[in-house]
Order: C-alpha cells, then structure tokens, then sequence
C-alpha cells in the first residue's frame, strides 16, 4: 500500500508492551497489516524486546503519530523509529577494485528489486580501474588513501556522506579499513561484505586462507563496520560448497555469486527496516 508506515522498537522486555502498541495505532484508526516481535532472554542480567509493526495509517498525520508515539516510548524507553515504508533509502557506496558487488546493487536498484537512491560511489581507485559500469548521474569521487592521507581521506568520505544525506554507507568490496573514528562516526549505518562465512578467515585475502586450510564450504558475510574488523553485527550470511579441486582462483569466482547476493539481501532488509541493533548481534524480521 503506498502510504505503508513501518514502527520498529526495542526495549527493555515487560508485559503489556505489545498491547500498548497495537492499542495505541488501534486507537488512532491505523489498520496493522504486518506484526513481528522477538524477545531475547539470552542475557542473565536483563531481557530485551523488539517489534516491527507495518501498518497503514489511514490518514492519520505522520508528524502527529510520530509525536505521540514519543510518548508512549519515554514510558519504556524505547529506541524506536517510524519510518514511510516505500521510501527510497539514501545509500552511498564505496568500492576499491573489485565492482562486482558494486554493478550488481545498481542491477538491483535499476529493476527495482531494492528500493534505494544511490547517492553517490566513492572508491579509493580512478573510475577507469574501478568499473566500466555506466554510472548514470550517480556522483563518483575518486578519494584515493594513502598511510599519510587517510585521515583526510576518511574526512572527505564523511563529507560526502554528509552532503549527499546518505542514510547507509555499502562497502562493496571496499579494501580500506576504517579508522576507529570512522567506523564510530557512521555506526551502525555502514555495511560491509566480507568474502567469508564469518567469523572463519577475518581480514584480508580469505579465500586464499580458506584454500590454504582446505575447507569445504565457503561463503559470504554481511555485517556492520565496527572499530573491531570483521566482528560487527552480523546481518545476513550464505554458504557454497567447494571441493578439493577448487583453486584459490576458484574459490574467488564462486564466491562472487555469494558476496553479491548476501549484500543485496542484506541492503534489501536494512531498507525495509528489518534489521534491529541487539548488542553485538542483530534481530532480523525476514519478510
Ligand atoms: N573498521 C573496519 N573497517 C573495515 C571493515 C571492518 O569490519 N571494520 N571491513 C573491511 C572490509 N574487509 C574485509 O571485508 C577488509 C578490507 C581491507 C583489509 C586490509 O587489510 N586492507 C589493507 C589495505 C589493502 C589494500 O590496500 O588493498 C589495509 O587497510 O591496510 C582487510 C579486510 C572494510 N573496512
């Protein structure tokens, strides 16, 4: 439905919070059309709740609900957020060499299987070595990053994300690792495609340690950025099997397939609000 609104929330878990909820859009004449919630008592010290609620508001002033839910969430001290379902989300990628990830997010966008507006593409490489692809009117900045630069480097990459209003920031195969004060900056708006099944092979080269080590499977990850490499949250994950045959070079061109389709499913949840901070965990509603 065009006017679809999506509540997400998290807080301490009680009773009665679900029926709060519901009461309160029943009250207001919103029609729930989609109702998901998770309550996590795996901590010993407290347990945690979280809902996505899809719902049509029918008519009912956004501003005024959003006002009003204020309210109530202060009684529970909820993160929470409501947000328009069909809303483009304004993502900014970055890429270093490899484009793989970076021409299958645009097939995506351009079909419309994932509703959002690629604001902008840096790289740290020239557009002449990063992808043929045609760009379109998406800006591309060629920011290149070198020990002395990253520092300034890594602020112009906040500019940008700051100017163009970009709500995620996609590393698709984007081989730089953030500084401490970058990933902080962009927390948990930044997502990243690691090219293994995590937490097996962190850091650079994993198809060559995944090679070295013989294994079986191989796989993709899709996670937050955070100061720690390759340990933020995980968002979403496959898997391929490989055989002994299979060289290094192999494992690098089956595992494409994987990274492309683990980060675009991974953009497709965060768009749609699916995606919940829980620790360093997340909570996922599929839809
Ligand atoms: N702070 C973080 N930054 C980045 C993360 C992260 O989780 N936290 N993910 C990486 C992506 N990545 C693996 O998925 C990765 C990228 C780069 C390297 C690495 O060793 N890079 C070298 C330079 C390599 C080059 O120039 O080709 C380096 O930065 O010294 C390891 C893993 C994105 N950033």
């Amino acid at each position: 439905m065009a006017d679809t609104l999506i509540l997400t929330l998290s807080c301490e878990d009680r009773p009665g919070i679900t029926a709060r909820v519901t009461g309160f859009l029943f009250e207001r004449g919103c029609n729930i059309l989609d109702a998901q919630q998770f309550n996590d008592r795996s901590d010993k010290d407290r347990d945690r709740f979280f809902m996505r609620v899809a719902f049509d508001p029918t008519g009912t002033r956004t501003d005024s609900l959003r006002s009003d839910f204020k309210k109530l969430a202060g009684e529970f001290s909820m993160d929470w957020k409501i947000a328009a379902q069909d809303r483009p989300r304004r993502v900014m990628i970055m890429v270093s060499k490899f484009d793989h990830c970076l021409v299958d997010l645009l097939y995506r966008w351009r079909t419309g299987e994932i509703n959002i507006d690629p604001v902008a593409i840096i790289s740290n490489h020239p557009l002449e070595t990063t992808t043929d692809a045609d760009l379109g009117d998406i800006p591309f900045h060629y920011l290149p990053v070198t020990k002395e630069s990253k520092a300034d480097q890594e602020r112009q990459v906040r500019q940008v994300a700051h100017d163009t209003g970009a709500e995620l920031v996609v590393l698709a195969r984007y081989m730089q690792i953030f500084s401490d004060e970058q990933s902080a900056h962009f927390g948990c708006r930044c997502i990243n495609i690691h090219h293994s099944f995590l937490p097996g092979f962190k850091g650079a080269r994993p198809y060559h340690q995944a090679h070295e080590r013989g294994v079986k499977i191989i796989g993709a990850t899709a996670h937050f950025v955070t100061a720690d490499l390759d340990e933020g949250p995980i968002i979403h994950q496959d898997v391929e099997r490989i055989t002994h045959a299979d060289s290094a070079a192999d494992l690098v061109r089956k595992g494409r397939d994987i990274e492309r389709r683990v980060l675009a499913e991974a953009v497709r949840l965060f768009t749609a609000d699916r995606v919940l901070m829980n620790g360093n965990r997340t909570v996922v509603f599929r839809g």
